[in-house]
């Protein structure tokens, strides 16, 4: 295997130093380090992250390869600094059995772009009336940890007691979508201003909250892990504070569209703006950037929905719901989150403006890396660069703003919601295992 050296990179920010990569793993760090034969990448100034970890993906293999292939997420993943995703189930076939799973990691590794951990169902065919083989998903080459619905609520609380009572006897995670389904029959957008203004249905939060006030008990009471995906409300995040002050053993994940973009956005009906769950108002957006920063909501988590031009392009109430993600990701979490004192360079657009507290580099690797590959269960991912590490890293550069452009991203489908936007750090270089995935950033296979 070949060996690399990472010159002048700053480790979560720090001075700079030498990072040598040698047979896929991190074997020194520091000023002038270096090993024969090594490849020397230019990497002056660029803040070297742990490989990024995403809860929450869609790949869509098998079954709509038009929207997105195992491999072109894999990609576009890779592009956005990770290193490692979580594929849901929602594949037709639903991946709800040890032989879709298999054949989804499979398709992963054959891609050697990142890991791909499967998640798989909790229910038969995502129909919420009988657990699926929760058991052979978990004994499976897949080793899946991380069980969910998504696109569909487990809204029958006594299935939803038995699948947590399940995945307890493996230390498994249930990943709610929390929707109470008879509050959002016909739902187009968030139940407030914009949907009164432009006659559409609305998504109330209280069909989030009540879910997610419902499941924590739930997990008390069984004693078992429970994640919520894609946490959208103020009142989410204080059902989540509450829970957790009590010690109930839940985990939370917001996507990066809930910390920019607000309902108003559907005042055009355009429907690239329409997603699962709504996105909501300015206050909603404060509170969950402040969640993030204090730790209540635990990680970012994308929820890369790929769809095709049919499904996107079209009327409001027609138009999938859903948008790209994993290109994106970190770009938006440095423009909403990151202390703009640690990003070097011109101001991109005027920084999110949180009181609540913002995140140094640290504070953006915990939350986009070490706590998701904790959760997910992954020990190889997660780990800050350092001597005998395995070497999942990325190096991000500071200084750089990127516009983006839906027709440029890796992505089979393009319903990017950012574009046009400008915004701060370009992913230079990923490496995975010790391979580059990416270099210049440019995808290496
Ligand atoms: N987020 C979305 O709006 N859509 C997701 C499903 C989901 O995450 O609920 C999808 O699969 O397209
Ligand atoms: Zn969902
Ligand atoms: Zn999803």
């Amino acid at each position: 295997m070949s060996s690399f050296v990472l010159a002048g990179a700053r480790i979560l920010g720090a001075e700079k130093t030498d990072i040598v990569i040698t047979d896929g793993v991190v074997a020194e760090v520091g000023p002038g380090a270096s090993a024969p034969g090594a490849t020397r990448i230019d990497a002056d100034g660029l803040v070297a992250l742990p490989g990024l970890v995403d809860l929450h993906t869609h790949l869509r293999e098998p079954g709509r390869e038009d929207a997105e292939t195992v491999e072109s997420g894999s990609r576009a993943a890779a592009l956005g600094g990770y290193t490692a995703v979580c594929a849901m189930a929602n594949t037709d076939p639903v991946a709800d059995t040890a032989g879709v799973v298999e054949q989804v990691y499979r398709l992963g590794r054959d891609a050697g772009l990142v890991h791909v951990q499967p998640i798989g169902a909790v229910t038969v065919g995502l129909a919420g009336e009988r657990l699926a083989e929760l058991g052979a998903m978990a004994d499976s080459a897949a080793a899946v940890r991380i069980f969910s619905d998504d696109g569909h609520c487990v809204s029958d609380p006594r299935l939803m007691r038995r699948a947590l009572e399940y995945v307890k006897a493996f230390d498994g995670v249930i990943a709610q979508h929390a929707e109470e389904p008879r509050l959002t029959a016909g739902a187009q957008l968030h139940e407030g201003e914009w949907s009164a203004r432009l006659g559409l249905t609305g998504w109330p939060a209280v069909a989030e909250e009540a879910i997610i006030a419902r499941d924590v008990l739930l997990a008390e009471h069984v004693g078992a892990r429970l994640h919520i995906c894609h946490v959208s409300t103020a009142g989410s995040v204080e059902i989540l504070r509450w829970a957790k002050a009590r010690g109930i053993r839940v985990t939370a994940e917001v996507t990066p569209h809930h910390l920019l973009l607000t309902d108003a956005l559907a005042r055009d009906y355009d429907p690239v703006f329409k997603v699962n769950p709504p996105l909501r108002t300015d206050a909603d957006v404060a509170a969950l950037r402040a969640a993030l920063a204090e730790g209540v909501v635990d990680v970012v988590a994308t929820d890369h929905a790929p769809h095709t031009v049919e499904d996107k392009e079209c009327e409001w109430p027609y138009a999938r719901p859903g948008m790209l993600g994993l290109q994106t990701a970190l770009p938006v979490v440095l423009h909403t989150m990151l202390d703009p004192a640690r990003l070097d360079g011109p101001g991109a657009e005027t920084p999110g403006g949180t009181e609540a507290g913002r995140l140094d580099w640290d504070g953006v690797a915990e939350r986009t890396s070490r706590r998701p590959a904790r959760i997910a269960g992954l020990a190889e991912h997660g780990l800050d660069p350092a001597p005998g590490v395995p070497a999942n890293l990325t190096l991000v550069d500071p200084a750089a703003r990127v516009t983006v452009d839906g027709g440029e991203l890796a992505s089979r489908s393009r319903n990017t919601p950012y574009a046009g936007r400008t915004l701060p750090g370009r992913v230079v270089a990923t490496f995975l295992a010790g391979t580059p995935t990416v270099l210049d950033g440019k995808a290496q296979l």
